[in-house]
């Protein structure tokens, strides 16, 4: 058996950058990784899916220019689109290989188990070392639908390897990759329908989320199927068909199956360390510790909020931790967006969670329609809604629907770190005409509904 002073299981966001710490200030350091080194951000997640959506986007765009007067006429190139989302994600991951390479950490392409105490076990290696870190992520979840099985239907793991666009597309699972890549495929032409089980799409975000998400689909043509479920898969001629719960039959040339995660530790055997896991997640309590000491676990595998900023940080906290500093996983502002048009971006609590939690919060609410930018640019479908502590005034969170919101909410990440009022927002002078212009007007709410927020509205 072979000893290093560090093993890292997975290259994921944290993995890779601890890794490549670790080894430049010496330490003896192996990273095992069973699929392409990058992990799933670099892969087959963010970076493909975002320069996709670029491309997408685009056409979308282009085609909603007929409101402002202009009128387009939009091909698409999809096996140049395509192209270049490899391209892309090709550069990334060989920036992952150099910097690992650079850092002198010993890459193992294998599957790794744990075997004993802190031993880590692949085809021809064993190894054991007093600093292990799991970051294995989560792959996509298959539903257990007759047929699905022996088909050849699409996840995000083969989706970008798409060489031509389908005709029709079927989605199941109306979440962020159903709605990213089933909204992406329809503004470069496939016929798209989305099915859902419940009533809503984006079902953990607010109601008024879903539904303005849902009238945005709805006016581009993308059919989405609500409260049904697919009882059957087939395929056949370069067809799939599904059943539906209803009775109806849908029938499309590509099947995107997007149903949630699980995590990766199925051949973990996790237990041979006394590594616990929860509902199959690595189970770590606030310094990142499993229950085995000197093993730690990040990223999604750890059931943090799955995304590649909250996975990133967990190795910058775990790195602060291992130095002895006095850091925890769970002392930080987070957010999140979802790239579908209009955006989506959050962060903190919503109105119900802070009431949940007993908070004395109250919420306010700025359609699009009341921000002068927004009708100015023809992007004025959705809303900007704060949340706030009645009793210390303080931000608690913020959800913001509309054009490129996922920049616009950094303004309230920012905030809330900061522990700031919304005094602080209303009292700010922000720039005419913008959409961050929008956001003391929002504030301005908690002075009087019926005060004048910002110029020209
Ligand atoms: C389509 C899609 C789009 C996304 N878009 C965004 C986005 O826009 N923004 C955002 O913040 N997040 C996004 N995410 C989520 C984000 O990709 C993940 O949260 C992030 O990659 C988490 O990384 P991680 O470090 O936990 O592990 P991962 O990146 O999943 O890496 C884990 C690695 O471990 C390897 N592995 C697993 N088991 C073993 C084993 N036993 N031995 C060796 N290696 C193993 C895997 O092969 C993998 O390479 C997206 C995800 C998907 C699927
Ligand atoms: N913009 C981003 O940051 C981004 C983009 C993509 C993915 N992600 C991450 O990846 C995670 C996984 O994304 P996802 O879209 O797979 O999961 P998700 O949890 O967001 O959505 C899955 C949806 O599928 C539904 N579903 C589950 N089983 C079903 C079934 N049998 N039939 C029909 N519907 C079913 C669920 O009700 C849910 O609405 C996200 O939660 C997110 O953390 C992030």
């Amino acid at each position: 058996m072979e000893t290093a002073d560090a093993i890292v299981i997975g290259s994921g966001q944290g993995g890779v950058p601890l890794a490549a710490d670790l080894a430049k200030e010496g330490r003896n350091v192996v990273l095992f990784e069973r699929d392409v080194l990058g992990g799933s951000c670099i892969n087959y997640g963010c970076t493909p899916s975002k320069a996709f959506l670029a491309a997408a986007h685009a056409a979308g765009r282009a085609r909603k220019a007929d409101n402002l007067g202009i009128h387009t006429q939009v091909s698409v190139d999809f096996p140049a689109v395509m192209k270049r989302v490899r391209n892309i994600r090709d550069s990334f991951n060989q920036g992952t290989s150099k910097r690992l390479h650079d850092a002198g950490v010993k890459v193992v392409c294998a599957e790794a188990s744990f075997t004993g105490d802190r031993t880590v076990t692949s085809k021809d290696v064993t190894i054991q070392a007093p600093l292990v870190v799991i970051n294995t992520g989560t792959s996509s979840q298959i539903p257990n639908i007759p047929g699905l099985a022996e088909t050849p239907y699409l996840t995000n793991r083969n989706f970008f390897d798409l060489q031509q666009l389908p005709p029709r597309l079927l989605v199941i699972g109306g979440g962020y990759i159903g709605l990213e890549l089933g909204q992406g495929l329809s503004r470069l032409g496939s016929e798209t329908h989305i099915i859902v089980r419940g009533d809503r799409i984006l079902d953990r975000e607010e109601s008024d989320v879903s539904t303005t998400l849902a009238e945005a689909f709805q006016e581009e043509d993308i059919h989405i199927h609500f409260q049904v479920n697919v009882d059957q898969v087939a395929y056949d001629n370069d067809v799939f068909t599904l059943t539906l719960s209803n009775g109806e039959q849908l029938q499309g040339e590509a099947l995107l199956v997007a149903t949630g995660r699980k995590p990766n530790t199925a051949t973990l055997n996790a237990a041979a360390s006394g590594i616990n896991l929860e509902k199959g997640y690595v189970k770590i309590d606030d310094h990142f510790q499993t229950t085995c000491a000197g093993v730690y676990a990040i990223g999604d595998v750890a059931k943090q909020p799955a995304f590649t900023h909250v996975s990133w940080e967990d190795y910058r906290r775990l790195k602060a931790i291992l130095c002895d500093e006095n850091r925890t996983r769970s002392d930080r502002v987070l957010g999140y967006a979802v790239y579908t048009e209009p955006q989506v971006g959050r962060v903190g609590m919503t109105l119900e969670q802070a009431q949940k939690q007993g908070i004395n919060a109250r919420a306010v609410t700025l359609p699009m329609s009341q921000i002068a930018r927004a009708i100015e640019w023809g992007h004025d479908r959705g809303f900007y809604r704060m949340v706030v502590d009645q009793d210390t005034n303080k931000i608690l969170g913020a959800t913001l629907v509309g054009y490129e919101t996922a920049e616009l909410v950094h303004v309230f990440l920012s905030l809330m770190e900061a522990e700031a009022t919304w005094q602080l927002l209303e009292q700010s002078v922000h720039i005419h005409p913008t959409y961050g212009e929008a956001l003391p007007s929002l504030a301005r709410l908690f002075l009087g509904e019926n005060l004048p927020f910002c110029p020209n509205m």
